[in-house]
C-alpha cells in the first residue's frame, strides 16, 4: 500500500481486512472492514469507492489450511468466486497471488516451469490452481483483466508468519536475535524458492502496470532465490555466530515442502514484462537482521 500510495495518492489506495489494523496501518490511509465471504458488502465498497483495481490477498495458507479444510475451502474458493464475480461485473483489473504450493509431487520440481502438470496435495494448492484456472477462463471468455503471480515463500519483518510451510524462514531471524535458538520444523536439506517482500511487492506492481500487449500469460512464476534451512542458518551465522538450530521435522509441513518445487523457472516473466529480482540470500539476510534489530531496539527489547 505504501508503494502504491506514493504513485497513486494516499486516498486512492484502500486497505481492508477482517482483523483490526495496527495503529500504524490505520493511521497511514483509508482502511475498511471487508469480509470476502460477504458479497453484498464487497459490492457496496466497490461501488461507493469507485474501485478500479482489486488486489485480493485474503486466504488461509498451506499449513493452517490443512488444519481447517472447510474454512480454507470457504475463504480460498468461495471468497475468490465473490471477488471474481465482482471484478467482472465492475470491469476491475484483478490481481490474485498464487504460490509454489500450486504444484505437487508430479510436477517438475527443479525447476518448475509456468506450464506443467499441477496436482497439489493441499487444499491451499487446490484452491490456488482453481483460482488460476477460473481467472484465466474469465479472461478468455469475457475479457476480465485477471493477473496472477506465483509467489515463492515471502520473507518479511513487518507481518508475523500466517500459517504457511515456509514460515520457518521468517521465524529463524526473530529467534536468532531473541533467544539465539531456532527449532526448525523442516529437515535441514529442504530446499524451497523464497523471496524478500520488497521484491514481491515490486513484482506485483510492475506486473499490474505492464501493458496487456506485453503479457503472453495471465499466470507467471516469479523467482529470486532457493535455499535450505541449513544454508540460511549458515548465512545468518555470518552476523550472529552463536545461532543454534535444532531440527524437529513436523510430518504435515515436511510432506508439503517435499511436494513443492525446489526452484522456479521465471523465464517468461523476465522476457515479457522485464521481471528481475534484486535480493539474493546475502542481501536478504543482512536486511532482515538489520530490520529486526531496529524493531527490537525501538520496542525496548533485548537483542541477542
Ligand atoms: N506469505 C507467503 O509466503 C506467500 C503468500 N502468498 C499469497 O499471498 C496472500 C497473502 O498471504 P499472507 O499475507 O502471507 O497471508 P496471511 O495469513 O498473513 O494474511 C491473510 C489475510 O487474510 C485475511 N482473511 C482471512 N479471512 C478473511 C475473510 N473472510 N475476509 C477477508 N480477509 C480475510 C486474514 O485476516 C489475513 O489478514 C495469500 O493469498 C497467499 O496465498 C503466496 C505465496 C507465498
Ligand atoms: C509459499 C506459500 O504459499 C506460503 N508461504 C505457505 O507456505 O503456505
Amino acid at each position: 500500500a505504501q508503494k502504491l500510495r506514493k504513485q497513486y495518492g494516499t486516498e486512492n489506495v484502500i486497505l481492508s481486512d477482517i482483523k483490526k489494523p495496527s495503529p500504524h496501518v490505520f493511521n497511514s490511509g483509508p482502511f475498511v472492514y471487508a469480509d470476502v465471504l460477504d458479497y453484498k458488502h464487497l459490492r457496496e465498497l466497490i461501488v461507493n469507492y469507485r474501485v478500479t483495481w482489486l488486489i485480493h490477498y485474503s486466504a488461509l495458507l498451506s499449513a493452517v489450511g490443512e488444519a481447517n479444510v472447510a474454512l480454507a475451502r470457504q475463504i480460498n474458493i468461495t471468497g475468490l468466486h465473490n471477488v471474481l464475480d465482482l471484478a467482472l461485473e465492475n470491469s476491475l483489473r484483478l490481481f490474485v497471488p498464487s504460490t509454489i504450493g500450486a504444484f505437487g509431487p508430479s510436477s517438475p520440481r527443479d525447476p518448475a516451469p509456468d506450464l506443467c502438470v499441477q496436482r497439489p496435495r493441499t487444499i491451499y494448492g487446490v484452491s490456488k490452481v482453481h483460482g488460476e484456472l477460473m481467472g484465466e477462463y474469465l479472461y478468455h471468455k469475457y475479457g476480465l483483466d485477471f493477473r496472477c503471480l506465483r509467489y515463492p515463500g515471502v520473507i518479511s519483518v513487518s507481518t508475523p508468519p500466517g500459517g504457511g510451510t515456509t514460515d520457518y524462514a521468517v521465524q529463524i531471524f526473530h529467534d536468532a536475535l531473541s533467544t539465539g535458538h531456532h527449532e526448525c520444523y523442516l529437515r535441514p536439506d529442504t530446499r524451497l524458492p523464497m523471496m524478500h517482500i520488497s521484491d514481491c511487492h515490486r513484482a506485483t506492481i510492475e506486473f499490474m502496470q505492464a501493458p496487456e500487449s506485453q503479457l503472453s500469460l495471465r499466470t507467471y512464476n516469479i523467482a529470486a532465490m532457493s535455499f535450505t534451512p541449513e544454508e540460511v542458518a549458515q548465512e545468518i551465522r555470518k552476523h550472529v555466530p552463536h545461532l543454534k538450530v535444532t531440527y524437529n521435522p513436523d510430518s504435515v509441513r515436511q510432506n508439503i515442502a517435499d511436494s513443492w518445487p525446489v526452484r522456479f523457472d521465471d523465464t517468461n516473466a523476465r522476457r515479457d514484462w522485464g521481471w528481475a529480482s534484486a535480493f539474493r540470500l546475502e542481501e536478504l539476510v543482512s536486511d532482515m537482521l538489520r530490520s529486526i534489530r531496529d524493531k527490537r531496539t525501538t520496542e525496548g527489547l533485548p537483542v541477542s
